[in-house]
This record gives C-alpha cells, structure tokens and sequence, in this order.
C-alpha cells in the first residue's frame, strides 16, 4: 500500500501555500514537521480531497485519489485542526452519527464505537454533551471519529494539542499500535516529541516545500557537530542570547547557567558536543520558533 504525493502545489490568490511537494508514504507513522505556516494543513486537505490542488496529484496505489472518489473515502480517516463538533449530541450519539456517515453497518458500528470508547477512555463520559468535556476530552472524541472505519490512510492534523501528557503517551501508543497494521498514518505537528520516537519518518516542510525527510536518526545527523552544551554566568544570560541560538537552559545551583545550544562551532569557552536530538535539526530549520516551544 502507498500514497504518492506527485508534484502537489496550492495556490491561493498569488500566495503558494504548497509548493511542488512530491513524497511517497508507505504504511507506518509519519511525522509531517513545520512551523506555523508551513503548509501543513494544506497538504493534508488535498490528501484528503477536501481541497483541490492547482497542480500535481495523488494516487492511492497507482490510481488518483479524484478517480477513487468514495472508495478512497471509505478508507480514509482524517481529523482536521479545527474540528466542528455537534455540542448538543452527547458523545455517543455524535460517534454513531459519524458512523452513519461513514457509511458503517449498524452493528460493527456498534462494536467498535464501545472499543474506541474503551480505548479512548471516554466510556465514564459517553453521556454527556461534547459541549460540557474538557479540551482533551474533545480531542478525544475527533480522534475516536478519525478510527471509526479503522482506516488505512489516517491524517492527522496538530491531534495532540489539547491533551496532557498523559494523554499525549496514550495517544502515542494508539497509534503505534494502529500503524503497526499496515497502515498509513500521518500527523502534523510542531511539537516534536510527539513524533521523534514513533515516526518510522518524518517529513520536515518549510515554506510549502519538504526540505528534508528521513527517519528520526538520519534527520538529526543533518545537526551532528552543530548541538553544544555549556555553562555562562547568571548574569550574561542576555548577551549570550544575542549571540548564540540557546534551546535549553537550566539555573545550577553554584549560580551559573548550563545551557544547551546551536551553532556552527563552540560560542562558549569549554563547551562540550551535545548528542543531536529531533528537536535540535527543528530549532536549527525554524530558528524563530524556540519562543513558542511546547513542554514535552
Ligand atoms: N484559504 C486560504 N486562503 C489564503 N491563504 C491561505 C488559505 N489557507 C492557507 N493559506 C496560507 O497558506 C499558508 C500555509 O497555511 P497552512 O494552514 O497550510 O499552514 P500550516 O503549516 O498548517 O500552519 P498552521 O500550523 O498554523 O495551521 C499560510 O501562509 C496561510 O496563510
């Protein structure tokens, strides 16, 4: 199984939002990395056929996505970043509703909304109003409608934001798990651990283009002598930061600073290399985005 992405462009107006991105997704997770902007949820609307391309196309085992039209929705699961919710319908009502727009026999239906239930944690609120749940909660519930026709092709934008870590853990494992079925699930991001330990690969993307793709560890040689580690005193902290790319800093005890940082060689006397980690190769291509980093 395999979704070809071939030569895929969105225009708005003179604004190109996806720039010729060609990529082949084979069945396991794929971290798809970009800041705010980035073109993320652009590519994945046309993966889903919700937005029509200007240029290129998908296929979907060598046959285009437009041609398969309600096949391809019969395997496809998707939970957009913004996700419209039916506040009245209690939880229950709203995933066998989905359900019936999925096209779903009643009583698979019926079985795998109790498992997703089970398997989202949601069985203690299944009556209550989507109005009334926390944002997690509701998280939950968008990615509950996304595994309704256990779909081959799952596309995930930002699922995680919302959820506490634990929630983020779970939800990891789900899908590990889910993908570990010959499936292929796809999911946007800017919070880098959610994907750096279970993306089989990621896809980094940068002003509507792909600008780099490989697994966890080919991506972070991309940074191999360019992570440091070092100490500076308290009070520097700011013309430090002028100068050098800092990622990490953690206040010692003796008064200093440790601080982790990116450049093309030592800014700090004593300065020792630092093992490259995802987040590292990220902050390295998105400079601008360390101000809003998410805690793991
Ligand atoms: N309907 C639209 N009309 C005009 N411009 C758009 C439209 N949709 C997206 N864009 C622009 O295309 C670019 C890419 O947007 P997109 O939402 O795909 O990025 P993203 O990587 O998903 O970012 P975010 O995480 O903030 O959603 C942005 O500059 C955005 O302003």
């Amino acid at each position: 199984m395999e979704l070809i992405i071939d030569d895929l462009s969105k225009k708005f107006k003179d604004k190109e939002a996806v720039s010729h991105v060609s990529l082949k997704l084979t069945p396991g997770v794929w971290g798809l990395l970009g800041a705010n902007g980035a073109g993320k949820t652009t590519l994945m609307r046309m993966l889903g056929g919700t937005l029509k391309p200007t240029g290129g196309r998908v296929l979907y085992d060598g046959i285009s996505i437009q041609v398969l039209g309600e096949k391809y929705r019969d395997i496809f699961g998707y939970l957009p970043q913004e996700f419209g919710f039916y506040p009245e319908f209690t939880v229950r009502d709203y995933l066998e509703y989905m359900a019936v727009l999925k096209g779903l026999p009643k009583r698979r239906s019926k079985e795998k909304i109790e498992e997703l239930l089970e398997r989202m944690t949601l069985s203690d609120v299944r009556k209550k109003k989507i109005a009334k749940l926390s944002g997690g909660m509701k998280r939950r519930v968008g990615i509950a409608q996304a595994l309704l026709n256990e779909p081959e092709v799952l596309i995930l934008d930002e699922p995680t934001s919302g959820l506490d870590p634990g929630e983020r853990v779970r939800f990891r494992n789900l899908l590990s798990e889910f993908a570990s079925h010959d499936r292929i699930v796809l999911i946007s991001t800017h919070i880098v651990s959610d994907v750096e330990y279970i993306a089989t690969c990621n896809a980094v993307m940068k002003g509507g283009k792909i600008q780099a793709v490989g697994t966890t560890e080919e991506l972070v040689t991309l940074v191999n002598g360019k992570v440091w580690n070092g100490t500076i005193p308290a009070g520097q902290l700011a013309e430090y930061e002028n100068r050098l790319q800092i990622v990490n800093l953690r206040n010692e005890a003796d008064g200093r600073i440790s601080v982790r940082y990116l450049a093309e060689k030592p800014g700090i006397e004593d300065s020792v290399p630092a093992v490259p980690r995802l987040e590292d190769l990220y902050l390295w291509m998105f400079p601008e985005s360390r101000f809003d980093k998410e805690a793991d």
